[in-house]
């Protein structure tokens, strides 16, 4: 009984300590719902006035399954509120999440900019004790860089604790992933600051790590890095299967058998894309070439990932004599399905190489609307993936979207002018394809080709 009641007092006092959260993206928002589903009350904070009007409001910035309805049900219940006032999140939490951009500068390191921007102003509007948290992707020694910071701004010497708590959730189950991750890794070398974040964190029901911020910050960029050298891996395998006539999945399946390898991140396809592996990979380069330091494994990550995305042109002009004045159906413009990201999405290096050829092109995403999103003149976007198949010389798959999957293969091919499929997903299979009259091109596999000529 007394011990219940221990947990209740404990509980309520943990409620109690107020989060801000700066920087409404990807992680920022679906990490302040998380909290406020637990029970914490968050405040988010954007220089994003646009944004901000819209959360107000209710409307979503980005797309994110879930996260709609969490959302609204948390800011009814009074636990989440959005505000573009750092000084009145600040002042009014007890610890304040940086989860802002870290995008790529030109020269391939992180621009700590947004996290320089906003750790100087948290130092100058604090009024008492604050935990600052770093869920941003930053390269080793931020945590103490963003110490320096705070001292050499405040205005007031009020004490304070910097931790590194890197986020690991992807796009498209970001929810999910945040109620149910693998791990919670708190990197901070302060009793203090360790009981307060082991406290927030412990409704989540997850393996909370403790470490060192040094060593928190290495693991983001190693797990982003090896996670990378997966896809790398296997789409050299899917390639060299193309050459040997073996079957890239069915390799990826069994050798995924092997606990030691597993099945996850053994998908071939047209490279990896979005805001993260992209900018990571080459971070971890830079930041490790600061120290001499030549990381081979992940440039060649990059570059068979840069290889990568040429696959489907290279089939394309290998199936088509000539490019110029075909129409290209382009299905998916995401990155990668269930999001409206198209950051670094194979899908503009290939709308690119496409329009340089002199081809046009039709293109359809199920949630990617807004042509500003993908940033290219002259292309069709239309509204069904019928549209953007009817009349084309060919169609290139770039994202696996379920709806793709659930296709009306034969509407699609009689719909179409020529009969190329180029799949850059592995979402068909090529018997089935070939036998509704497909010139179907896959990855790392027998295309229909190899299969006319073996039979
Ligand atoms: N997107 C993802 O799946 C994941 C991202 N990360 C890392 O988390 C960080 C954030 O990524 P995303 O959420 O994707 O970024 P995002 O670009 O979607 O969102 C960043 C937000 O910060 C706001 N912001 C920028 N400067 C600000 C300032 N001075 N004051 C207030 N708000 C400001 C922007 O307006 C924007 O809404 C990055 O370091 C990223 O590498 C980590 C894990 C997953
Ligand atoms: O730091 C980050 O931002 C996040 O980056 C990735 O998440 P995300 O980029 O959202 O998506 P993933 O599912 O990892 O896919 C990344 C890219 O790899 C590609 N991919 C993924 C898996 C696979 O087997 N094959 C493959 O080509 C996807 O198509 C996509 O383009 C990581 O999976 C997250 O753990 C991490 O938190």
């Amino acid at each position: 009984m007394i011990k219940l009641l221990f947990y209740l007092i404990a509980k309520r006092r943990l409620l109690k300590v107020k989060i801000a959260i700066v920087g409404t993206g990807y992680v920022g928002l679906v990490s302040a719902v998380c909290f406020a589903e637990k029970g914490s009350r968050v405040i988010c904070v954007d220089n994003n006035e646009e944004k901000i009007k819209q959360l107000n409001k209710g409307i979503m910035p980005i797309y994110e399954n879930d996260l709609e309805d969490m959302l609204n049900k948390n800011k009814c219940s009074k636990r989440l509120e959005f505000t573009t006032d750092l000084e009145y999140a600040v002042q009014k939490s007890d610890i304040i999440i940086i989860a802002v951009g870290t995008p790529m500068l030109p020269n391939g390191h992180a621009d700590l900019s947004q996290v320089e921007s906003v750790t100087e102003n948290i130092a100058k509007f604090m009024n008492e004790y604050k935990i600052i948290v770093n869920k941003s992707t930053v390269p080793v020694g931020t945590q103490k860089k963003v110490i320096k910071l705070i001292r050499d701004n405040q205005i007031n010497e009020y004490d304070f604790d910097v931790v590194s708590n890197p986020e690991f959730l992807r796009e498209g189950t970001a929810i999910y992933d945040t109620m149910h991750g693998d791990r919670i890794v708190i990197g901070t070398d302060n009793e203090r600051a360790r009981k307060i974040m082991t406290k927030l964190y412990a409704n989540f029901n997850q393996s909370i790590i403790l470490t060192s911020p040094e060593n928190a910050e290495m693991i983001k960029y190693a797990a982003n890095a090896f996670l990378a050298t997966k896809i790398s891996f296997i789409n050299e395998i899917a390639n060299i299967c193309e050459i040997v006539g073996a079957d890239v999945q069915e390799i990826a399946k069994i050798i995924g058998m092997d606990k030691r390898i597993s099945p996850e991140f053994l998908s071939a396809g047209i490279g990896f894309g979005g805001a993260c592996f992209p900018k990571d990979t080459k971070a971890l380069i830079k930041f490790t070439e600061g120290f001499g330091y030549d990381f081979k494994i992940v440039k060649s990550v990059i570059e068979v990932n840069e290889n990568q995305k040429t696959k489907p042109i290279e089939k394309l002009t290998n199936a088509l004599s000539c490019v110029k004045g075909r129409t290209i159906g382009i299905l998916g413009l995401a990155f990668k399905p269930n999001t409206d990201d198209t950051r670094e999405s194979p899908a503009i290096t290939i709308i690119n190489d496409i329009q340089k050829l002199g081809g046009k092109i039709k293109a359809y995403d199920p949630i990617v609307k807004d042509i500003d999103k993908i940033k290219f003149d002259n292309i069709e976007y239309v509204d069904t993936a019928y549209d953007a198949v009817k009349d084309v010389d060919a169609v290139i798959l770039v994202t696996e979207w379920d709806e793709f999957k659930q296709l009306d293969l034969k509407k699609v091919i009689k719909l179409m002018k020529g009969n190329i499929f180029i799949d850059g997903r592995n979402i068909y299979k090529y018997t089935k394809m070939f036998k509704l009259g497909y010139e179907y091109y896959c990855i790392g596999k027998k295309d229909s080709q190899y299969y006319k000529k073996s039979r």
